[in-house]
């Protein structure tokens, strides 16, 4: 349950602030302007509403799209506050809000005009997730279906009010009630797809943690919280920064009381970074000590997050690194990440596939390469509130093809000796212990599994409670806070 909105649902709003509207498109309905509506509905229902439009009928993300959406709509702090939340939380929470829809409505969702719909879920969302007052969301809801579809408002009217009667609780043993399977179940109350709560079992199962299913998937409907990187090495004083504290396991990591503006201020030395890709990053660099000069490739560095924190580590050790991406706009991205960092780091542009050693400046191959694998993405469903509407099973089957073949190019860019990391964010088992498993094999005696446990045992401040064979580490949001990445040291045996 979200709190803090108390009250809010009854705000008039200022109807005729900003707005975008003007370019609604496809999906049946006519669309919501913040421009051309009246007072009466908050401005920050507007944009939730409008967001998730985009979502569904462009394939807009929303954590690029609604912050431009509330910029237009000249949205205060609270009220920005509040249209993240209901875009968030609806977009998370929709496959159970689809249910109760159905229940209420007595009719498929696939049947309900897909703009009237989309008021619904917003609708549902507040009577089921918030402390929005019911007469506000009910009455501001059914005046927004009555701008998409004017005929929809008496149907939205009679499905929020049916939603109103029954309590959260009671939905979720309703919508549980009907479901085939104990995955079934989950799936429905915990709002995923079930193929993903399938592959996620699976992936606890792999570590004899099947039972921790259900406090996952709830993980993934929390927004996490807002997590810094501390790059090392770099002459920093954080004291003076309110609210400093470090974080549970990375060395580098750390919360502050406002992390976005502490970011902004440090010119490129301290970087929003997830915990989990910190520890990824520093398993590579600091697996075992650097020898100067060591030639290190962040073979798919795009928007270079992970480069940073290696950058930071290079110039501490007197490593060289270098970059590549296949993406030009992520190279740049990449080339923007390591401003902070007063080392010279080639960013390349290409197919990690095809890699030109010569190229790289590396003729004899690198010391350690990083390849944070293109994945699913399934280990950060809580960052991307749409992702797992939109990912299907044959993605899976297509990436781990792509993460094969780039790994098969890391390995034969590594010198004797050399040591690769193979990390997604994803825990699904067919891109980790899959992926993995079949790049070993064609490896062969050539590839030497490295206790990765114990490298992030030792680098991590706290212990962590880590399962599965101690070859390979997967990170948890809901046992560790972090994305679900995985990681897997691998050294080529010298010749
Ligand atoms: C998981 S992301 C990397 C995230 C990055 N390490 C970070 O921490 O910011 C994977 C990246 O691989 C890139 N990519 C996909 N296919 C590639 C290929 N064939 N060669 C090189 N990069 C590729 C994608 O564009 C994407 O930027």
């Amino acid at each position: 349950m979200s709190g803090g909105n108390g009250g809010r649902g009854g705000s008039t709003g200022r109807g005729g602030a900003g707005g975008s509207g003007g370019q609604r498109r496809g999906g049946g309905g006519g669309g919501v302007s913040a421009r051309s509506t009246p007072a009466r509905i908050a401005p920050a229902r507007i944009v939730a509403v409008e967001v998730l439009e985009a979502v569904r009928a462009d394939e807009a993300y929303a954590n690029l799209l609604l912050p431009i959406r509330i910029r237009r709509a000249g949205l205060d702090r609270a009220d920005a506050a509040f249209a993240t939340e209901l875009t968030y939380g609806t977009l998370r929470m929709q496959g159970f809000y689809d249910r109760v829809i159905e229940l209420a409505a007595n009719r498929p969702a696939s049947a309900i005009d897909p703009a009237v719909l989309d008021v619904l879920r917003l609708g549902a969302h507040q009577l089921l997730a918030t402390r929005v007052a019911t007469h506000a969301a009910v009455n501001e809801q059914v005046e927004l279906a009555r701008r998409v579809a004017p005929k929809a408002a008496g149907f939205a009217n009679a499905v929020l009010r049916t939603i109103s009667r029954t309590s959260p609780e009671e939905w979720r043993e309703l919508v549980a009630e009907g479901a085939r399977s104990e995955d079934a179940r989950l799936a429905a109350v915990t709002s995923h797809p079930e193929w993903i709560v399938r592959a996620l079992r699976t992936a606890l199962d792999h570590e004899g943690r099947a039972d921790e299913l259900e406090q996952l998937l709830q993980a993934d409907n929390a927004s996490p919280r807002v997590n810094l990187a501390v790059l090392p090495g770099l002459d920093l004083d954080t004291d003076a920064i309110e609210g400093f504290e470090p974080d549970r396991f990375s060395p580098i990591g750390a919360v502050a009381a406002d992390p976005i503006a502490t970011a902004e201020r440090s010119g490129g030395r301290i970087r929003v970074q997830d915990e989990g890709s910190q520890l990824a990053a520093l398993a590579l660099s600091r697996a075992e000590p650097v020898r100067a000069g060591e030639r290190w490739l962040d073979l798919c560095a795009g928007p270079g997050g992970k480069t940073a924190v290696l950058a930071a580590e290079a110039l501490a050790t007197g490593a060289v690194l270098t970059a590549n991406e296949t993406v030009p706009v992520r190279a740049e991205l990449v080339r923007n990440a390591i401003v902070g960092v007063p080392l010279d780091v080639e960013v390349h542009v290409g197919d990690g596939r095809e890699l030109d050693l010569e190229a790289l400046g590396a003729p004899s191959g690198f010391d350690r390469i990083l390849l944070d694998a293109p994945c699913t993405g399934l280990g950060a469903l809580r960052r991307r509130p749409e992702a797992r509407w939109r990912k299907a099973p044959s993605d899976v089957a297509e990436l781990t093809k792509l993460q094969g073949q780039l790994f098969d190019s890391a390995f034969a860019a590594l010198a004797p000796g050399g040591i690769l990391a193979y990390v997604t964010c994803s825990p699904h088992t067919g891109e980790t212990h899959g992926t993995l498993a079949a790049a070993l094999r064609r490896a062969g005696d050539s590839a030497e599994q490295l206790d990765t446990r114990s490298v992030i045992e030792a680098i991590s401040r706290h212990p962590l409670d880590l399962a599965g064979a101690p070859a390979t580490v997967q990170l948890w949001p809901h046992r560790h806070g972090t994305d679900a990445m995985f990681i897997a040291l691998v050294r080529k045996r010298p010749a």
